[in-house]
């Protein structure tokens, strides 16, 4: 079956990226959240970032509003079933995620191939909760998706052949690159970065270094693009915080423990640019860092 139409769950900073990507390449895009405002900003954001792909002769004038034409939105879940190919784009919470399937299944099509973008729960797990495991898979693009080359692709237990050639094909398309990872906590990408993370927060927590001298140490030290602490409030602190205790509690080693004060941003709510403030409060016109 050849995938013309895609539904997108979740409208945060992942799931605007991935629709973006996908309108761009062709594909009629479906894109939903629980909030009628993080679809509005998401169609905002695309807009904003297809332009400065034009501005920069990424795109032309023209591939952008056919993107924008091919992007709809919409609040209800059910419309999604449709599509020919659903990537789940929400909250990393494993009852959230699981919740979604569940109300989604009943309206899919039978042919319809079913993905999480989870960045660490098990795939096997969440498919076991669908009617269709051998037409799940992990489908992980990384942030910001319209510049990442790469595409981890995570097959389940189950998961058919007839589907992980699919997917390949899918990110071909989409001129991306595909890793294929093993179904394991994290898989690959976060099972290296986000220990690393967590230790530059334990360098912070112990005192060897502030905020600016562990990012700058990093950038200029290991020619990492951000710095680690800025890295993780790019990606949201509570996302790097639920992925450090998929690792802790699915592999049960303490190596993986998540550093105390990774936890207590989270519980004050500094989860990074998403909130405006983590490791580095970005309400002024320069980020500031928070220690
Ligand atoms: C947590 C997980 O599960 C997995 C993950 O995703 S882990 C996170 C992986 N991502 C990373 O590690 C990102 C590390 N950071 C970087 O690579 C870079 O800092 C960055 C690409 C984000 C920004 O690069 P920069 O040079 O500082 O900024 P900037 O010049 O604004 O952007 C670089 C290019 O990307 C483009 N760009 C940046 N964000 C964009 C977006 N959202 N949409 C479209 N284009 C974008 C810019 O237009 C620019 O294009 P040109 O090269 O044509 O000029
Ligand atoms: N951030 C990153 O760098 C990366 C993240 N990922 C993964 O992508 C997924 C999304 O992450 P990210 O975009 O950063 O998270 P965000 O917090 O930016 O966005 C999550 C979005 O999902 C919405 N949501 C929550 N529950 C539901 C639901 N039941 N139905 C529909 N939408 C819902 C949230 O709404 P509300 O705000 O109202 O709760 C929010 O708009 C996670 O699984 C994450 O691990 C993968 C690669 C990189």
């Amino acid at each position: 079956m050849a995938i013309q139409s895609v539904g997108v769950i979740g409208a945060g900073q992942m799931g605007n990226g991935i629709a973006h990507v996908f309108a761009v390449a062709g594909y009629d895009v479906l894109l939903t959240d629980i909030s009628r405002e993080a679809l509005d900003k998401a169609l905002d954001l695309i807009d904003r970032n297809l332009e400065r792909q034009v501005s920069r002769d990424k795109i032309s004038a023209e591939d952008k509003a056919a993107a924008m034409a091919r992007l709809k939105t919409t609040q209800t879940l059910s419309e999604l079933g449709q599509t020919d190919l659903v990537i789940e784009a929400a909250t990393e919470r494993e009852t959230v995620k699981q919740a979604i399937f569940e109300d989604l299944v009943p309206h899919l099509k039978p042919e319809t191939i079913l993905t999480s973008n989870t960045s660490s729960i098990s795939i096997t797990r969440l498919a076991s909760r669908t009617d269709r495991p051998e037409k799940f898979m992990g489908f992980h693009f990384m942030n910001p998706v319209p510049v990442m080359q790469l595409v981890e692709l995570i097959r389940g237990i189950a998961t058919d052949d007839a589907t992980y050639r699919a997917l390949h094909e899918v990110v071909e398309k989409l001129g991306k690159t595909a890793a294929s990872a093993e179904d394991f906590p994290a898989f690959i990408v976060n099972r290296i970065l986000m220990p690393m993370i967590n230790e530059a927060v334990y360098t912070l927590y112990e005192g060897v270094g502030s905020v600016s001298s562990i990012d700058s140490a990093m950038k200029l030290g290991t020619n990492h693009p951000m710095g680690p602490l800025e890295l993780a409030d790019f990606i949201g602190l509570d996302t790097c915080l639920a992925i450090m205790n998929v690792l802790h509690d699915g592999l049960a080693d303490t190596k993986y423990r998540p550093c105390p004060l990774l936890t207590k941003y989270v519980e004050a709510g500094w989860l990074g640019r998403k909130t405006g403030r983590g490791f580095y409060d970005y309400r002024g016109d320069e980020p500031v860092p928070t220690r």
